[in-house]
């Protein structure tokens, strides 16, 4: 379709047409609009800047293919450790796959706003199928230029009865062609952990729900002044982030100030550890992290909290036992505020 031209003072509001009618950023980007409205400007200090972008630095990039062997074992730990962030190719995860759900977000997205919008937290069917935008319009102060769809796995009839036809198969086909490689990566990071034997118990804690998120940032008119995706970190034990060849995900460097461009590379995954491995790992980082679509999480009925196996040794607890569904309530109801969330987990000591 072609873009209508509209000025911005045609619109009454800019929230009610991008929130509640269901338009999104995708609306107004098609509108061809000069100017980037006044409720996207962010503060100066949550823009993000091309002078603290460390220019040749690059997260660990890992070959997966000898998955078994003991160096890509350590390249992985050290990874995840020093980084909290690697790439990964050769994963096993079939690249049609990956272009497949690649096709079917654009397809979804695709979708008039009636159709999308019936997927909003008002009208879904469901509290597992939610399309949005920004992260949470009612505690923002400044909107994030995204819009979003998320699908929440309960089972494949739930699945097949609730998810959006544009894009459940593709969806559900790419979080399962996932799970090879999600186990191993978590066995791995077990191991170098300490933490031996996977028993039902541990592997529900580690990799029990899975939500999948397709996320869009259109076209924007002033993006220097805006973000797609606001500093945070995510609540998941792991992403797995696929992205596009567009580029545009930076990493915090260890010094908690500089950027790290993730460059996109055809066919890689990028891996990032959330905050509930983090918690049961009972490490202090305190860099910001940024990434992508499949969370694979605890339960939200589970209750976290540091591995007994990291304790062992005399370490002292960093992190509380919360309940995982408080700590993901806790994430959505504020607008993204960097590493702040575990905060909510931690000992008042630390
Ligand atoms: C959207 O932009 C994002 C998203 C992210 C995501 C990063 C992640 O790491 S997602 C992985 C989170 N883990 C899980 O989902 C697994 C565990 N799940 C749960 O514990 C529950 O499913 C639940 C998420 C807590 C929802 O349980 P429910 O009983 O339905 O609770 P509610 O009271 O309805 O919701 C609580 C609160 O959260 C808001 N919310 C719920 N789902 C979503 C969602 N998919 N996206 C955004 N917000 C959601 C909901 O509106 C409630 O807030 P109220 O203010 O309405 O009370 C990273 C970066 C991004 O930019
Ligand atoms: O799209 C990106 O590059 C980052 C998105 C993200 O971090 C998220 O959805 O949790
Ligand atoms: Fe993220």
């Amino acid at each position: 379709m072609a873009p209508t031209t509209v000025l911005l003072s045609d619109f009454s509001d800019v929230t009610d047409f991008v929130v509640n009618q269901g338009n999104g950023v995708k609306g107004l980007s098609e509108m061809g609009l000069k100017a980037l409205p006044k409720q996207y400007i962010q503060p100066l200090e949550e823009r993000f800047s091309e002078k603290k972008i460390v220019p040749h630095e690059s997260i660990p990039i890992i070959d997966m293919s000898k998955w078994d062997d003991p160096e890509v074992a350590k390249s992985i730990c050290d990874a995840a450790e020093m980084w909290g962030f690697f790439q990964v190719v050769n994963h096993r995860v079939p690249l049609q796959v990956l272009d497949r759900v690649k096709a079917a977000t654009h397809r979804f997205f695709g979708l008039s706003a009636a159709e999308k919008n019936k997927y909003s937290k008002e009208l879904s069917p469901s509290n597992n199928v939610r399309f949005g935008t920004s992260f949470n319009t009612q505690a923002e102060k400044a909107l994030e230029w995204k819009d979003y769809l998320s699908l929440f796995y309960v089972s494949d009839d739930e699945a097949s009865a609730l998810w959006p036809p544009a894009c459940k198969d593709e969806v559900l086909e790419y979080t399962k062609s996932s799970e090879v490689l999600i186990k191993q990566l978590l066995k791995v990071l077990m191991k170098g952990l300490k933490v031996e034997g996977t028993d039902e118990a541990k592997e529900a804690l580690l990799m029990g729900s899975v939500r999948t998120n397709l996320n869009y940032y259109p076209i924007c008119p002033n993006p220097e002044l805006t973000v797609g995706v606001g500093r945070h970190s995510d609540v998941s034990t792991l992403t797995i982030l696929l992205q596009d060849d567009i580029g545009g995900l930076y990493v915090r460097g260890n010094d908690g100030e500089s950027w790290i461009h993730v460059p996109p590379i055809s066919g890689s995954l990028v891996i990032n550890i959330g905050d509930a491995l983090q918690i049961m790992s009972n490490a202090n980082g305190s860099s910001n992290r940024i990434s992508v679509p499949i969370f694979i999480n605890p339960r939200p009925q589970d209750t976290i909290g540091p591995f007994p196996e990291v304790l062992a040794s005399g370490e002292k607890p960093v992190y509380k036992q919360v309940l995982y569904k408080d700590y993901v309530k806790h994430f959505f109801r504020k607008a993204h505020d960097g590493k702040k969330t575990v905060d909510f987990a931690k000992l008042s000591i630390f």
